[in-house]
């Protein structure tokens, strides 16, 4: 089978695309691409999964009027959110968003019980607050024991279409419950969950094939042939697989989009107090890696605000006004806990600034502006401890995924961080997926190999640092506001 198609849904939007390999390139075809975000019901968040599981179907039927017969399909996500499935395989409950409020003072209540420190030596996962272990603690006890089987978001949507229960271990470590020295999931994590092992489902290793979709859908639907393979199912695991190999120089990546996740991959995890003390995390990577990352609140922020001014605003029209304002005149804390889902972020931003004692941004262009220049301030202090933890330099900066459009913001970061930043493959996600379907089908052999075709075919934007004025007194002020 040589037609690959990746299934790429993110927190604010997923797509179906076609991978064709030819004479050593690699192009791209998108097929299908639709919306994707949660919704509040009654004081809660969630996802429409149906939705999701509908605009996978619209895809893969727009595949074959394409007059694609069979193919291979991989899926991935965002992380951490779960589906509980009864004895009959049926969903029990709607699929909460990691954003839902639901969470909050969970982590600070399971810390009195379990010591953090000895989650993090099992787990090496980041203490977020929206982390598998603090939902499920959060659930309902009753509803939980009732869950036959425990599927994260890609794990169900493969389930869907294949009829296979398993857990892909890239996004399986995203519910800091997985052992980095057992490999599997801890076991005196569960019990302090009520939970049994066998709710969840065989751990699952990227390139894996999962068998076909079921022949009552094809048939039902009219879909292509399609041979399921386990992606890197957390989005982000892909993202890194499709970040192209800087040859002699070490780098470091952001993937940029809902979320900013800046790391560097890693044979080992480093799971030492010092790292703890940073939050820095050790998801599971493929191929036997470890995403050694932090979170960074990321275009969520632009998102947001852009949902708020009206959507007539284009992204990159937000990043034109942004580069017209006045630069650093107002900063936030971008990692804030207040900004991890407000009711209005224009007002959480403008508050952030007045409390400040900062410039309050008035307009689209400053309130971009604003967001902006705090995320590429990030970038630089988080760029720096993860030197400092690694003990690697980084030479370069690899910006991957929708953020690498936003031409402003990768020159403000390769400005503030004092270092260039490569920009694209914008579809780095989906091109990581394609990379294990393609490895599995024998089209490649391995991952450089992959990540040396996808850099040879897609162009990469460099942006080099310029003289930043002021830069100590403006690293001063971003000094001051995290202490503020
Ligand atoms: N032309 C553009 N100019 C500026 N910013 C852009 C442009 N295109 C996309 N973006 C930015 O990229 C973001 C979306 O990135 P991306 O498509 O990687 O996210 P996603 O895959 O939908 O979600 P997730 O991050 O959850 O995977 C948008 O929020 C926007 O800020
Ligand atoms: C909630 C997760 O941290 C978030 O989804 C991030 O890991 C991600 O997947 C970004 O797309
Ligand atoms: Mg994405």
């Amino acid at each position: 089978m040589n037609k690959h198609i990746a299934v790429d849904i993110g927190a604010s939007s997923g797509r179906l695309v076609l991978g064709t390999l030819q004479e050593g390139k690699l192009s791209l075809e998108e097929i299908h691409r639709f919306s994707n975000g949660f919704t509040e019901r009654d004081g809660s968040c969630f996802w429409d999964i149906d939705y999701l599981f509908d605009q996978i179907i619209v895809g893969l039927r727009q595949a074959k009027a394409l007059g694609i017969t069979e193919c291979t399909l991989g899926i991935d996500t965002w992380a951490v959110d779960y589906v509980l499935l009864d004895a009959a395989g049926s969903r029990i409950k709607e699929v909460y968003a990691y954003r839902d409020r639901r969470t909050e003072g969970v982590m600070e209540e399971v810390a009195a019980i379990l010591p953090p420190d000895t989650v993090y030596a099992k787990t090496g996962i980041q203490q977020l607050t929206f982390n598998t272990l603090y939902q499920l603690y959060a659930h309902d006890r009753k509803e939980l024991a009732q869950a036959d089987q425990i599927l994260l978001v890609p794990d169900y949507l493969y389930y869907r279409l294949g009829g296979r229960k398993i857990n892909e271990v890239t996004n399986a470590s995203t519910t800091q419950l997985l052992n980095l020295q057992t490999g599997d999931f801890d076991s005196g994590l569960l019990s302090f969950l009520h939970l049994r092992r066998e709710q969840f489902a065989p751990l699952t290793a990227p390139g894996e094939s999962l068998g076909f979709v079921q022949e009552s859908l094809v048939r039902q639907y009219d879909l292509p042939r399609c041979q399921l393979i386990c992606a890197a199912t957390h989005d982000t695991a892909s993202a890194v697989l499709g970040v192209p190999v800087q040859k002699g120089r070490s780098a470091a990546y952001i993937s940029s989009g809902t979320w900013s996740l800046l790391g560097v991959e890693l044979d080992q995890p480093i799971n030492d107090p010092k790292a703890m003390a940073a939050n820095y995390t050790n998801e599971w990577g493929a191929y036997g890696t470890y995403r050694f990352l932090k979170n960074i609140m990321g275009l969520w922020l632009i998102q947001e605000v852009r949902r708020l001014v009206g959507e007539r605003y284009s992204f990159a029209e937000l990043a034109r006004l942004a580069g017209e304002a006045e630069g650093f005149r107002s900063l936030i804390p971008c990692n804030a806990p207040r900004f991890l889902n407000p009711g209005n972020m224009i007002e959480e931003i403008r508050a952030a600034c007045a409390e400040s004692g900062q410039p309050v941004p008035e307009t689209p262009g400053q309130l971009a502006r604003c967001i902006f220049d705090s995320l590429a301030l990030s970038y630089r202090s988080y760029l720096q401890e993860l030197e400092e933890l690694t003990g690697t330099a980084v030479e370069v900066l690899q910006i991957v995924g929708g953020g690498a459009n936003n031409g402003l913001l990768c020159q403000l970061t390769a400005d503030v961080a004092g270092r260039e930043v490569l920009a694209g493959p914008t579809e780095s996600t989906a091109l990581g997926n394609l990379a294990v379907q393609l490895i599995h089908a024998g089209s490649v052999a391995n991952i450089a190999e992959a990540r040396a075709i996808i850099g040879n075919s897609f162009p990469m934007a460099s942006y080099t640092p310029r003289p930043v004025p002021q830069l100590e007194e403006l690293l001063d002020r971003w000094e001051a506001l995290h202490h503020h």
